[in-house]
């Protein structure tokens, strides 16, 4: 079955180094806009206040974030909340006003032109959401282009771009022209010119928001396929929540200028930080989003323990509706053969409705009955063979 965040689950990259850090980021636009970040008073104004005494836009304020090593790093927010300014700060496309960058540990904002041109063409590669195509050469060359850029032989990096031609799925396309292809294949070879540079991370910038739902479904899967087969680290700039739950390991959600919330997206549809948060999260289906480690309790009984279904613990609550109700009675939550809970239908029922947030929140009474702060693993049970769902 497929599930709103199953790259998250299915990577379990979540641990990885960093790739980026950034810390204490400002990005102020207008006049005398260094003064701002390190002048308390103005830096504590609202955006419309900030505005009407300096004339000044805060497009990213005081933002602290790593990007970890294989992971979907998605930056989401409203049109304007400063996700497009803070991707282009990570390569200095737009040179940030205050605070510290570091990839792979490299002062970002030390590097001269040379190792910046080198950062952008060999470490941290975007895919715009308009193509950026070159109207008068082959998909081919188009993709080749950035390997040309780099100084490789004609026939190798024609080679090479064959390979990433077929890997996005444009086999047999390679002597078109970009007008001779849809939208969807246009940004295929966005993405295919960016992957043959074979970089560090993938930077997108609202690569598919100008797509029908349709292409952007498949455009989607085919970034959750090329994550998954490659692990390759990409950032993701979108205004789409759907998109942000479908792709994110980590999503940063943005409202003006600042980093209102960052974790993963159970974390975000499960714990909101604020009312913001809460009213932006509030039609997500969170049975396709919580996991099954939400809803879990610890078994009653070693007898407990030993039946009912087998469910993994980053199985979404969805999945394990499915496997409750088909079984009629509780599932195991098995990890590695050892069982973690199990999962009933109140426990899981509790989740859809967002029931006993607020008990879970304080410690107390959570769903599936059982105090937060003590939910420890459940008697241990033999290991076993068993697929869980
Ligand atoms: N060059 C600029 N000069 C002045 N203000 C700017 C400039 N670029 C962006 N801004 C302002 O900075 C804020 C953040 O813009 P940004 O483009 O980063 O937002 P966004 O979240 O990417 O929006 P969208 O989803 O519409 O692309 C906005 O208020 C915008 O008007």
């Amino acid at each position: 079955m497929s599930t709103v965040n199953d790259t998250a689950t299915a990577t379990g990259t979540r641990d990885g180094a960093p790739v980026f850090s950034v810390d204490g980021l400002w990005k102020v636009f207008g006049p005398k806009a260094h003064r701002v970040p390190g002048d308390p008073e103005l830096s504590a104004l609202d955006p419309a206040a900030l505005r009407a005494r300096t004339g000044c836009t805060a497009a990213v304020r005081d933002v602290s974030f790593d990007v970890r090593k294989g992971e979907v790093f998605v930056v989401m927010g409203l049109s304007g909340s400063g996700k497009s300014t803070l991707v282009r700060c990570l390569t200095r496309l737009i040179e940030p006003t205050a605070g510290a960058i570091a990839i792979d540990g490299e002062d970002v904002r030390a590097m001269d032109r040379s190792r910046l041109r080198a950062l952008r063409r060999h470490r941290a590669a975007m895919v715009f959401q308009h193509f950026g195509l070159l109207p008068h050469r082959t998909v081919l060359d188009n993709v080749a282009y950035g390997l040309e850029i780099q100084g490789m032989g004609r026939s190798e990096r024609r080679e090479r771009a064959a390979e990433v031609v077929a890997k996005v799925g444009l086999e047999g396309m390679e002597q078109r022209r970009p007008a001779q292809l849809s939208g969807g294949q246009r940004q295929r070879v966005g993405l295919a010119r960016a992957l043959a540079v074979d970089p560090e991370v993938l930077l997108f910038d609202e690569p598919f928001s100008a797509l029908d739902p349709l292409i952007r479904r498949d455009m989607q899967e085919e970034v959750v396929r090329l994550h998954r087969e490659e692990g390759r680290t990409m950032v993701f700039i979108t205004h789409d929540l759907q998109e942000a739950l479908k792709l994110g390991d980590r999503i940063a959600l943005m409202r003006d200028g600042r980093v209102v919330q960052l974790g993963t997206p159970e974390e975000i549809v499960g714990s909101p930080a604020d009312d913001y948060v809460r009213a932006f999260v509030r039609d997500v289906p969170r049975e396709q989003v919580m996991t099954v480690r939400t809803a879990m309790r610890p078994a009653a009984s070693a007898e407990e323990a030993g039946r009912g279904p087998a469910v993994r613990p980053d199985a979404t609550v969805s999945e394990a509706i499915e496997a409750v109700a088909r079984a009629g009675t509780s599932a195991r939550v098995l990890d590695d053969g050892r069982c973690l809970g199990v999962v009933d239908s109140d426990g899981l029922l509790s989740v859809v409705a967002d029931i006993g947030a607020d008990r879970r929140a304080a410690g107390e009474e959570p769903a599936g009955g059982v105090p937060a702060r003590r939910r420890e693993p459940a008697p241990q049970t033999p290991t076993t063979s068993e697929e869980p769902v």
